[in-house]
C-alpha cells in the first residue's frame, strides 16, 4: 500500500481537453471515492470547483503556488509541458516528496520518470513505485495507440522494426486548434454555398474556388496553414536528421515503455495532421522477427487486452469500425487492414485507430493514480 491514508490529490488543468476528459472517466470509474482531491488552475483560483457527480470539491487552488501545491500527495497536471518545466523543479526544490503525475512530454525522457502505459508496462510502474520513484509520464498519444493495438506483437519481442505514418486529429493539438478547424469546414462551406446551388457551374469550378480560398483567405493562427480540405505534414518542433519531434518520439517513447535500453526496435515515422476533430489514425508497417500467420497474427493482437480489437480486413466491417468516427469517446482501439505486403513474409501491415485524449493522454493517468493507491485495474 503507498498511502495510509486517503491521499490528498491536486488535479491541474482540470478544464483543458485532456482534464476534462480525465475528470469525466475518474467519474466514471469512482476513482474520486479513492482520494481527497482538489482542482488546480493557473487562471480560476479562488472560485467554487464546479460539481464532480456528488463530490464537491471546495474552491479551485492556485496551481502556481508551490505553498498550497506542496501539500498534496499526488500532482495530477494535463497543463502542459510549459506548466512542467516551470513547477516541477521549484516543487521539487522546496523539498516536496509527493507523486508527480504528468501528461505532458517535458520529463519523459528523463532518467528518473517512468512512463505510463500500465496494460504494457505494469510490471515497470510497480517495480518504480517499490523503488521509490516519484515521477510518471504518461507517453505520447501515437505511442500509447500503437502499443495498446499492438501490444500482443510489441511485448512479445516479435517485432524488428515499425515504419509509422500517423493521421493525427486537430484535438491533439490542443482545443484552439479544433476550433480553428471547425471554423475553417465553415468557412469553405459558405464559400462555395451559391456555386454549389448553382447547377452551371461544375465541380471543377467549386474546387477552384475552394482553392482560392485555401491559398489566399482562409485564417489559420493556430495551425499556420488551412487544415480543412488539406493535409499539414509537420506537428510539433524540428528535430535532428529531418524528423520532427513527433517523430523522434515514437522511437524514443516505444522503446523506453517496453523497458528496451539499447533501443533495440527501430521505430521510423511520418507524422501529419489531418482534417480530423479526434483520434489518431496510424498505418503501421511491422517488420517481424518471424513468419507468422496472419491467423496468429491476428489472434496475439486480438487476446493481448481488452481494448484493441480486431476489425476484419473487408470494406464493410472497415468503413463502420476502423475510422475516426467508430472509436472516438470510447477506449476501443480498432486494428484491421491486417496484411502481408510484398516486400517479404515478415512484412505486415496493419491500420489501427484510437481515441488520443483517452488511452492516449487521460486514461493512463487515472490508472497511474489506481495504481499509487493499490487499486484494482481491469485488464
Ligand atoms: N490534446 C491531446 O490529445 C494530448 C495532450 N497532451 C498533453 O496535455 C496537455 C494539455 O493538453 P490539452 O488538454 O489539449 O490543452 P488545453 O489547451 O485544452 O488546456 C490546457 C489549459 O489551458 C487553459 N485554458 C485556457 N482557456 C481555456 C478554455 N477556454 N477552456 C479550457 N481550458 C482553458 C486551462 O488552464 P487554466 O485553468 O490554468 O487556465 C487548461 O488547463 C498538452 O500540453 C500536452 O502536453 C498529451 C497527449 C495528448
Ligand atoms: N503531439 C500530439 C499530442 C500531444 O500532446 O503529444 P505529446 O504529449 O507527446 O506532446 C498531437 O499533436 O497530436
Amino acid at each position: 500500500m503507498t498511502f495510509t491514508h486517503k491521499p490528498k490529490v491536486a488535479i491541474v488543468g482540470y478544464r483543458g481537453m485532456v482534464g476534462s476528459v480525465l475528470v469525466n472517466r475518474m467519474l466514471e470509474e469512482d476513482d474520486f471515492a479513492l482520494i481527497d482531491a482538489t482542482f488546480f488552475s493557473t487562471s480560476t483560483h479562488g472560485t467554487p470547483a464546479p460539481k464532480v457527480g456528488k463530490y464537491d470539491l471546495g474552491l479551485i487552488g492556485d496551481a502556481n503556488s508551490v505553498a498550497e501545491l506542496s501539500a498534496y500527495d499526488v500532482i495530477i497536471t494535463c497543463q502542459g509541458g510549459d506548466y512542467t518545466n516551470a513547477m516541477h523543479p521549484q516543487l521539487r526544490a522546496a523539498g516536496w516528496q509527493g507523486y508527480w503525475v504528468d501528461a505532458a512530454s517535458a520529463l519523459r525522457m528523463k532518467e528518473n520518470v517512468s512512463l505510463i502505459l500500465d496494460p504494457i508496462n505494469k510490471d515497470q510502474l510497480k517495480a518504480a513505485i517499490a523503488a521509490g520513484q516519484k515521477d510518471f509520464a504518461g507517453a505520447n498519444c501515437t505511442v500509447s495507440l500503437m502499443l495498446i493495438g499492438l501490444g500482443g506483437l510489441f511485448t512479445k519481442g516479435l517485432v524488428e522494426s515499425a515504419i509509422v505514418s500517423s493521421y493525427q486529429a486537430a484535438s491533439g493539438a490542443g482545443a484552439a486548434n479544433m476550433r480553428e478547424l471547425v471554423e475553417q469546414f465553415g468557412a469553405v462551406y459558405n464559400h462555395v454555398a451559391p456555386e454549389l446551388a448553382d447547377k452551371s457551374k461544375t465541380m471543377l469550378d467549386v474546387a477552384a474556388s475552394v482553392q482560392d480560398l485555401l491559398a489566399n483567405n482562409l485564417p489559420s493562427p493556430y495551425f499556420g496553414a488551412p487544415l480543412a480540405a488539406s493535409l499539414i505534414p509537420w506537428i510539433d518542433a524540428a528535430h535532428d536528421h529531418g524528423f520532427t519531434k513527433e517523430e523522434w518520439k515514437g522511437h524514443a517513447e516505444t522503446n523506453k515503455l517496453l523497458g528496451l535500453t539499447d533501443h533495440s526496435i527501430k521505430v521510423d515515422s511520418t507524422c501529419v495532421r489531418v482534417g480530423v476533430l479526434r483520434s489518431h489514425s496510424q498505418s503501421i508497417t511491422l517488420k517481424l522477427k518471424e513468419n507468422l500467420s496472419i491467423a496468429q497474427i491476428e489472434e496475439l493482437i486480438a487476446t493481448h487486452n481488452k481494448w484493441a480489437y480486431l476489425v476484419p480486413n473487408e470494406k464493410e466491417a472497415t468503413l463502420q469500425r476502423l475510422t475516426p468516427t467508430a472509436v472516438s469517446g470510447t477506449l476501443n482501439i480498432a486494428v484491421g487492414r491486417v496484411r502481408k505486403l510484398s516486400l517479404g513474409d515478415t512484412y505486415v501491415s496493419i491500420f489501427t485507430v484510437g481515441d488520443q485524449l483517452l488511452w492516449g493522454a487521460a486514461e493512463p493517468l487515472r490508472r497511474m493514480l489506481r495504481l499509487l493507491c493499490n487499486a484494482p485495474l481491469d485488464y
